[in-house]
């Protein structure tokens, strides 16, 4: 190749990691000269002697000039030599080559990719970056090291000539230092964590024998605040965000999931860390977020770890840990002379387990203040006898729910950062905290202190109230709606209960009535006789020992009544009266069972002609509809866009609005009058037979996008509790358009036998709004059904959005059709609301409950109808005398 051509080659090849072409020439000229115009040598390894060369060139002029600073008194070192580096090249070219640089080393050759100039991790870097990389590269063939932090304590010995010696001293320095701040890839374990924060990035990927000893990192606890001056390096080096061009390698372990120790370890209390980090107790070393599993406190709820206020301050444990991957830190273990096992994990890896001891809970910080008074932790526990679990990783987890904000909630921030929110929440926690120490005594006089760590273990009274496994014995929650607090400006709430400042804030409340008094004594007793009730709703009314007995908390989050138990948030709102809240309940987005009521969804009862076994992704566009579309006479209910077909929904509407005009069937024994007890029964009034809809279920072939599972998918519309302006109480609407025949909720509630609401009901007397629904689709068969399958769902104590669906007389904008999902026993089904028609975005959401105005015998009265239909069935009633009852088909 012509010489010009060869140049032409290197100046691109040290173009594309950064390197100008200005800066190659002299550099190329000497090298061509000690190497007698070798031109191979040069091009040997992608131009790496090239590359090296460079480098070490610009190191001796740095230092030369660093040097000629060291006299100059006016500028800090550390500064002086940064912004030396930065006269030289250019803040922006500069960063760019350590970038380049880092890629290097990293993999011992020349990257062939480029770096994109806009990347994050093009900041100017502190001298002791420069310092790490080039004594590196001298001494350490391989191994490579980034920090952005500086090393401020011995600013003077700072040398871009360093020996290794000095480097790993230095390099102790930081480890010493830094607690939590840093991040470590290996070769073994490669994958990239973002840092959030400013603190820096560590990539080694040293080897065994090259590994700093323990003894180089003496003092990592990882719960002390930072000493100032680290803050203010990090406040220093805040832009700096090691991009993705900083992975080197992909993971070798499943991202998101780590094996459980206890599945890998004889021991299975142990830390798990990669082979090639030996155990050095320092465990900023691990490049993945640790996981520490322990098996005495493992608190799991559902299979997943809780996050939750710390049993203590982390140290107290033994078993603090310390990191900093992607905003969280593990809290350093204090002993640092456990020991450490060997095994293997599953992608065959060598792990280094680290003992830990038993009954230490391990907790993890995932966010604090600037200065660490204020941190959120996360605990994982892990009881012995459970034998499969999976840490998740951290980072993944703070991705899961960023996802999840940016979906499920709706929040559109493209750049939402989970951490970054923490890390807010706690400053602002620590930032009002402060404030409130500010204002004095007449705030403190009417107000508890509130301590974040709030005792969890000490359940509220309607925690315990709505667990009370005996509703008979619960206090009518409809009882404490209306009157029971008294309403002031958002402000005024605010001052008055500061602890609970957040809160109040938003709902504007505060309660003039004792805790005791709201809730009733009934169901707190209950609450100690049943100390294994699991805590429930955060947000509901507290009788925790932290809280004053007049403050309470409010009863719903107005943010999201469904407490994140939907897809999407259901937000409440009252523009009409000073009511704040709805009565309590719990919300649940799927039915339970409350005791007798006998739903059996074994698979074993789904028989071949009830699932679709070949199906293969989307059921609906198939040509042939499968076994799941018999059920709607060989054809899905639902359109290609989800929507209930209009043939179908013609016939349910009109099931509804006449059902005299369909077909009903009647009982020999009647399970309704059956449950009249006390009463002699009447004849069967008859039961609709009813148009059902059958959706594919987890036995059938297609995937769970497949168009037949709509309902089962849950709520996907924006819906709004509001309070009706019509005296009907509180209603639901529609925040968005929605066309005919959209899915909009199910009916949910618990699951009870006739004969268990007709008790409820009877010792309920009074309670201003009951929820029942009768599922009554298989009633009228041929044999007799028993008591635990004739059944209803009640939302009045336990329920979703759809308990709050005003009735309307005939031309309701709602029809409920019945949905089998995982049983084909049609005693018992799903209700789900589906729009008559097109319905507009605020307009309230109605239901024809079917009462009949003129069924005197009913036990539950009736309301008076507000529904302002033309149609409305209860409209000469006003002169009548009231009697009537609510039922719901
Ligand atoms: C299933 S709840 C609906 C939600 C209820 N409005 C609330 O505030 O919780 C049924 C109760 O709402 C009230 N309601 C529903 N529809 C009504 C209507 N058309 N007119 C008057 N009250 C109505 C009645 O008190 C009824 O017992």
């Amino acid at each position: 190749m012509a010489l010009q051509a060869r140049a032409a080659a290197a100046f691109s090849a040290m173009k594309a990691i950064g390197i100008p072409e200005k800066r190659v020439k002299p550099v190329l000229k000497n090298l061509l000269k000690v190497y007698d115009k070798s031109w191979t040598l040069i091009e040997d390894e992608n131009y790496r002697i090239l590359a090296d060369a460079i480098f070490e060139f610009e190191a001796e002029e740095a230092s030369k000039k660093e040097a000629e600073l060291h006299d100059e008194s006016s500028r800090p070192p550390l500064k002086r030599l940064r912004l030396k580096h930065q006269e030289d090249h250019g803040s922006s070219s500069s960063s760019e080559t350590t970038l380049k640089r880092l890629k290097i080393e990293e993999g011992s050759q020349l990257p062939t990719v480029s770096i994109e100039k806009e990347n994050p991790c093009a900041e100017p870097e502190p001298a002791s970056f420069q310092m790490t990389l080039r004594s590196r590269q001298k001494e350490v063939p391989s191994p490579l090291a980034c920090a952005t932090q500086e090393s401020e304590e011995e600013p003077s010995q700072l040398n871009l000539r360093t020996r290794r010696t000095e480097i790993e001293h230095a390099q102790t320095q930081i480890h010493g230092r830094d607690k939590g701040k840093r991040l470590l890839l290996s070769p073994q374990v490669t994958r990239c964590q973002e840092i959030e924060e400013p603190q820096g990035c560590l990539i080694d990927n040293r080897t065994d024998t090259e590994s700093f000893p323990s003894t180089l990192n003496p003092s990592i606890k990882g719960k002390e605040p930072l000493p100032p001056q680290i803050a203010d390096r990090e406040k220093e080096s805040a832009a700096f965000r090691p991009p993705s061009t900083v992975c080197f390698k992909e993971p070798k372990i499943k991202p998101g999931i780590f094996p459980s120790p206890k599945e890998k370890s004889p021991n299975p209390y142990s830390l798990v860390t990669p082979k090639s980090e030996p155990f050095t107790g320092d465990y900023h070393q691990l490049e993945v977020p640790i996981a520490v599993i322990h098996p005495s406190d493992f608190v799991r709820r559902n299979g997943e770890a809780h996050i939750g206020p710390a049993h203590n301050d982390g140290c107290s444990n033994g078993n603090v840990l310390t990191g900093n991957t992607a905003g969280f830190k593990a809290m350093a273990p204090m002993d640092e002379n456990e020991g450490a096992s060997k095994t293997v994990n599953e992608n065959g890896e060598n792990l280094q387990l680290a003992n830990i001891p038993e009954a230490s809970p391990s907790n993890f910080e995932i966010a604090s203040s600037s200065s660490g008074e204020v941190k959120i932790t996360l605990s994982y526990n892990h009881l012995p006898q459970q034998p499969e679990i999976h840490i998740p990783n951290l980072e993944a987890v703070l991705k899961m729910v960023e996802d999840k904000c940016l979906k499920s909630y709706r929040i559109i921030e493209p750049q939402i950062s989970l951490s970054k929110l923490m890390q807010d929440l706690c400053q602002s926690f620590f930032d009002l905290s402060n404030d409130s120490a500010s204002s004095g005594e007449e705030r403190s006089s009417s107000s508890p202190h509130v301590s974040p760590n709030v005792d969890t273990s000490k359940k509220s009274s309607v925690e315990g109230a709505v667990r009370c496994d005996d509703h008979d014995s619960f206090v009518p929650l409809t009882s404490i709606s209306n009157d029971s607090h008294r309403f002031r400006s958002p402000s005024e709430a605010v001052n008055k209960t500061p602890g609970r400042q957040s809160l109040c804030d938003q709902d504007g409340i505060e309660s003039s009535r004792t805790n005791q008094e709201v809730l009733g004594n009934n169901c707190e007793r209950k609450e100690q006789e049943n100390p294994t009730s699991s805590s429930l709703d955060s947000l509901a009314a507290a009788s925790g020992s932290k809280f004053s007995p007049d403050e309470v908390r409010p009863l719903h989050d107005v943010n999201d009544i469904s407490r994140g138990e939907e897809k999407v948030r259901v937000s409440l709102v009252n523009e009409v009266s000073s009511e704040p809240y709805p009565p309590m309940f719990k919300y649940i987005p799927k039915n339970l069972v409350y005791q007798k009521a006998y739903v059996n969804f074994s698979l074993a009862r789904i028989g071949d002609e009830d699932y679709c076994s070949n199906c293969f992704g989307d059921c609906l566009s198939s040509s042939i509809p499968c076994a799941c579309a018999r059920e709607t006479g060989g054809e899905f209910a639902y359109t290609l866009e989800g929507l209930v077909k209009e043939g179908f929904l013609d016939e349910c509407v009109s099931m509804n609005r006449n059902p005299q005009e369909h077909n009903h069937v009647y009982c020999n024994n009647c399970p309704l009058e059956r449950s009249k007890i006390g009463r002699a029964p009447d004849p069967c009034k008859g039961h609709l037979v009813r148009k059902f809809i059958k959706e594919c279920w987890s036995k059938c072939g297609c995937s769970k996008l497949c168009g037949n599972r709509v309902v089962q998918r849950g709520i996907t519309c924006n819906l709004q509790v509001f309070f009706s302006s019509e005296g009907k109480g509180w209603g639901l609407r529609t925040l968005e358009d929605l066309p005919r025949g959209t899915f909009v909720c199910e009916y949910v509630g618990e699951i009870l036998t006739n004969m268990e609401l007709y008790t409820r009901n009877a010792k309920s007397k009074g309670e201003k709004h009951t929820y029942p629904v009768l599922l009554d689709a298989d009633w009228g068969a041929e044999r007799v059904l028993k008591d635990e399958e004739a059944l209803c769902l009640d939302a009045t104590h336990f329920g979703n959005v759809a308990r709050f669906i005003n009735h309307r007389c005939f031309d309701a904008n709602l029809v409920e059709i019945p949905v089998e999902i995982e049983t084909p026993d049609h005693h018992y089904y799903h209700l789900a609301f589906f729009t008559t028609r097109d319905v507009d975005a605020l307009e309230e959401l109605t239901w024809d409950y079917g009462i009949d105005f003129d069924d005197r015998k009913h036990p539950v009265k009736a309301f008076q109808c507000r529904c302002g239909s033309k149609c409305c069935r209860d409209m000469k009633r006003s002169h009548r005398t009231k009697g009537k009852a609510l039922i719901l088909r």
